[in-house]
């Protein structure tokens, strides 16, 4: 007889053999998405000139002091910079430069005052600005490090890269960006009546859904999938797969033959391969046949082939795991509080994930079951966003009763209004 034991001590169990994987150097042009592998700490301050951040004069404010629409006072405009040109002048009090935004502010200017303000005029062959008020010293000058201060930690090792970080990357030069390794995750489909999607159906057979599901998801979180192809229920055959599994991936998933049937072989090959065992059966559905073993190190998630099931013993444990592996810190789905649209009244000593549909309404979130929800549905993983959770031992919950969820597809989710 197999023992279940709760969801949280399998996923303390796997998690255990966690290891953080390694690093690598990739173009900062293909970064988006990986994980940071390194602190991004300023190397230097930036902006790393004090600059203009308006197109306007730049003058030194104690000759401003006197200046009233009444009195405008008259300042020589001696250069015209643009961003990327520096004047190399001293400015002196009488003097102006007129500077474009993102210009380096010149020596002897302290304050900025935007062109809007002011009007230029030409006397006996010179430029000159008038200055209808007092502009204060440092006024619209953005200073050194007013963005990013030298030695601050921007971004922290196991970030995932979005955009605005690819942004600070290339701000300090990154034209290679330290990431972690993908983890090479091995997905076995178990079962003679698994089908390539392309071969035509024949009666009692199915197509390998699992296994596609699967590379997306191990996609999903940030793992590198290597297809192993399905594999017919001989032991033999199974057993020879999963060595080679084991050899060139990181962590292995099976999906199929993890349960008690004549054809399930699982159990045998982990006991054939002196695994450890860390559990072969979960207080929970779908998926109560989630077996999960480790051998040479390397862990080996023995999923059950009913679709829901492997998708939710993914998501419970080879998700968190990879991500581990990844060295992020948010590694496990986001649990959030929800309100029940609908009663749901099961009577169950396992913890239940149902497949479940969230939005967001009134400021709340709302939830409801969707579709069909035995394990063997595919369907309902199509219309789900999220797992409604019911905790082992309850008799379900009815409409109104505030419940947990995990949110399944939150990465890229946003609500606007
Ligand atoms: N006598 C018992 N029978 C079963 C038990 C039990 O406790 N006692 N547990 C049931 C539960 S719960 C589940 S879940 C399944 C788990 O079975 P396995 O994980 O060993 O998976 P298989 O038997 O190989 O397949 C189950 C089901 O899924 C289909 N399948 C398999 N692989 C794929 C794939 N790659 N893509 C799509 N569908 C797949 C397969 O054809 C079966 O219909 O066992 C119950 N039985
Ligand atoms: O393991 Mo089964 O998925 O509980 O239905």
């Amino acid at each position: 007889m197999r023992k279940p034991i709760p969801v949280d001590e399998a996923i303390e169990r796997v998690m255990a053999w966690c290891r953080e994987g390694e690093k690598e150097y990739i173009s900062l042009e293909q970064c988006d998405g990986r994980i940071l592998a390194e602190h991004i700490e300023a190397t230097m301050p930036i902006p790393w000139f004090d600059r203009s951040p308006y197109d306007g004069y730049a003058l030194s404010a104690e000759a401003t002091t006197e200046a009233s629409s009444d009195h405008p006072i008259l300042l020589e405009v001696v250069a015209t910079v643009g961003a990327g040109t520096v004047w190399d002048g001293l400015l002196t009090p009488k003097q102006a430069v007129k500077i474009m935004t993102g210009a380096a502010i010149p020596d002897g200017a302290n304050a900025v005052i935007m062109v809007e303000l002011t009007k230029e005029i030409e006397k006996e062959g010179k430029r000159f600005v008038q200055i209808r008020r007092k502009v204060d010293e440092g006024e619209n000058i953005s200073r050194v490090g007013e963005d990013m201060k030298q030695g601050e930690i921007v971004v922290e090792k196991g970030t995932m890269i979005h955009p605005g970080i690819v942004a600070v990357l290339a701000t300090f030069g990154y034209d290679r960006v330290p990431v972690m390794k993908k983890p090479k995750v091995a997905i076995i489909s178990t079962g003679s009546e698994l089908l390539h999607v392309y071969e035509p159906l024949e009666k009692g057979k199915i197509r390998n859904s699992n296994a596609y599901m699967l590379q997306a998801q191990i996609r999903r979180a940030g793992g590198e999938p290597i297809l192993f192809g399905k594999v017919a229920d001989t032991f033999e055959h199974t057993l020879q797969v999963i060595q080679k599994a084991l050899r060139e991936a990181d962590v292995v998933i099976t999906t199929g033959g993890v349960s008690v049937g004549d054809f399930d072989y699982m159990p045998h090959v982990y006991e054939h391969l002196g695994a450890q065992l860390l559990f072969n059966k979960v207080a929970m559905r779908p998926g109560s046949v989630t077996s999960a073993a480790v051998f040479e190190k390397k862990m080996l998630f023995g999923l059950s082939g009913n679709p829901s099931a492997c998708y939710v013993g993914f998501e419970l444990f080879a998700r968190p795991f990879i991500k581990a592996m990844l060295g992020q810190s948010k590694r496990y789905l986001t649990r959030a509080q929800a309100v029940l649209q609908k009663d749901f009244l099961k009577p169950n000593p396992f913890t239940r994930f149902v497949r479940a549909s969230v939005s967001h309404q009134d400021g709340m979130l709302h939830v409801e079951p969707v579709g069909k929800d035995k394990s063997n549905i595919v369907s309902s993983l199509a219309q789900a966003n999220a797992l409604l959770v019911l905790p082992g031992g309850t008799r379900g919950f009815q409409a109104g009763s505030r419940v947990d969820v995990l949110l399944l597809h939150d990465e890229g989710d946003c609500v606007w209004s």
